[in-house]
């Protein structure tokens, strides 16, 4: 069964902003789902309509196969959010707050112990377990949050930019996290993220929004492939060399599809066979200093960067 199902939802604010335009998507059951998007596509929105907290305007929306509108109890019972904003109280000890979680939840207490010594074992938080939680670092307190939040059993959980500001260590820390969520307890987990990088190597399936829809939905290998092109990758030493590098070759090759990000020039045509001897000589005719060229197959970024810069899409 779908974990969650939405058919061309529609959602203007009161202001007069259209946030979701015909939005339509799938999340398997037991999968990582990762929302992409600009900012201000309406991922938030998504979220929150799904979590319950806001109305849509129109269309569809199912949480394993429960209607969003008609039983809001029943998904709510389903479901746990983690905001970027914490929820932890650094009052109470890492115990404390777990079980004051599943009291909200009314889990009872000796179900409520077992769950917790289970999510400390599994999450590697043992050794924290002795420090008041005031005194924990940014990952380890949006880790517990997170643990905390698994302390009623959802089968659906909604984490916002998890892994926002964080250093690489702490990083790494959240994504094994939300890999032992998935294969040990089985569940669905719905994240936003602005790092390709953690959507694609987390990620069953990626949904890239834009302007309120979806723009493409499709595993990162399916992702990958939507381009259907090799593109050509020229690295120059500065950004304005690369800058000024696009505009002379745009104006001799008007066909090509070209655009730079810092100080790579990437350039997608029919042949990119063709194309790399084509530049090279080019750069060479035309005395272009470039640090290196090779021809690349598309990444995910080269697909987010399509589909969501509308310079790069004209
Ligand atoms: N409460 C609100 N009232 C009016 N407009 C809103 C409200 N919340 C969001 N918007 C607008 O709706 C659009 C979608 O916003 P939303 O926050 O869903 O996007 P987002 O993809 O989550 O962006 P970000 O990555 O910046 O969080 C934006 O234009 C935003 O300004």
């Amino acid at each position: 069964m779908n974990a969650i199902q939405v058919q061309n939802v529609h959602k203007t604010y009161k202001n007069g902003i259209k946030a979701l335009n015909g939005l339509n998507l799938t999340v398997e059951s037991g999968e990582i789902f990762s929302l992409l998007g600009q900012n201000g596509a309406g991922k938030s929105t998504l979220i929150k309509l799904l979590t319950t907290y806001l109305k849509a305007d129109s269309g569809n929306m199912a949480v394993f196969g429960k209607d969003i509108r008609a039983d809001p109890l029943s998904v709510r019972s389903k479901i746990a959010c983690v905001s970027q904003q914490l929820s932890i109280d650094p009052h109470l000890s890492l115990k404390e707050n777990m079980m004051f979680q599943s009291e909200l939840y009314k889990v009872p207490q000796k179900q409520a112990n077992q769950r917790m010594e289970e999510l400390v074992k599994v999450f590697d938080l043992a050794s924290f377990l002795k420090y008041p939680v005031a005194s924990y670092s940014g990952g380890i307190k949006r880790r517990l949050d997170i643990a905390m939040n698994m302390m009623s059993g959802p089968k659906i959980l909604f984490l916002d930019e998890p892994t926002v500001g964080m250093d690489i260590q702490s990083r790494l820390a959240m994504w094994n996290m939300m890999k032992r969520i998935k294969a040990e307890f089985g569940t669905t987990i719905f994240l936003t993220t602005h790092y390709l990088e953690e959507a694609d190597s987390l990620s069953d399936t990626i949904c890239i929004m834009r302007d309120g829809q979806t723009a493409v939905q499709g595993s990162p290998f399916e992702l990958k492939g939507y381009l259907r092109q090799d593109s050509v990758k020229a690295v120059f030493y500065t950004k304005e060399h690369a800058k000024a590098a696009k505009e002379q070759l745009f104006n001799h090759f008007v066909e090509y599809k070209i655009t730079v990000q810092d100080t790579v020039m990437t350039v997608i045509s029919h042949d990119s066979r063709h194309t790399i001897q084509t530049v090279i000589q080019f750069f060479f005719e035309h005395q272009i200093l470039f640090k290196g060229i090779e021809i690349t197959q598309p990444s995910l970024e080269d697909v987010y960067i399509r589909l969501t810069d509308k310079e790069a899409i004209k």
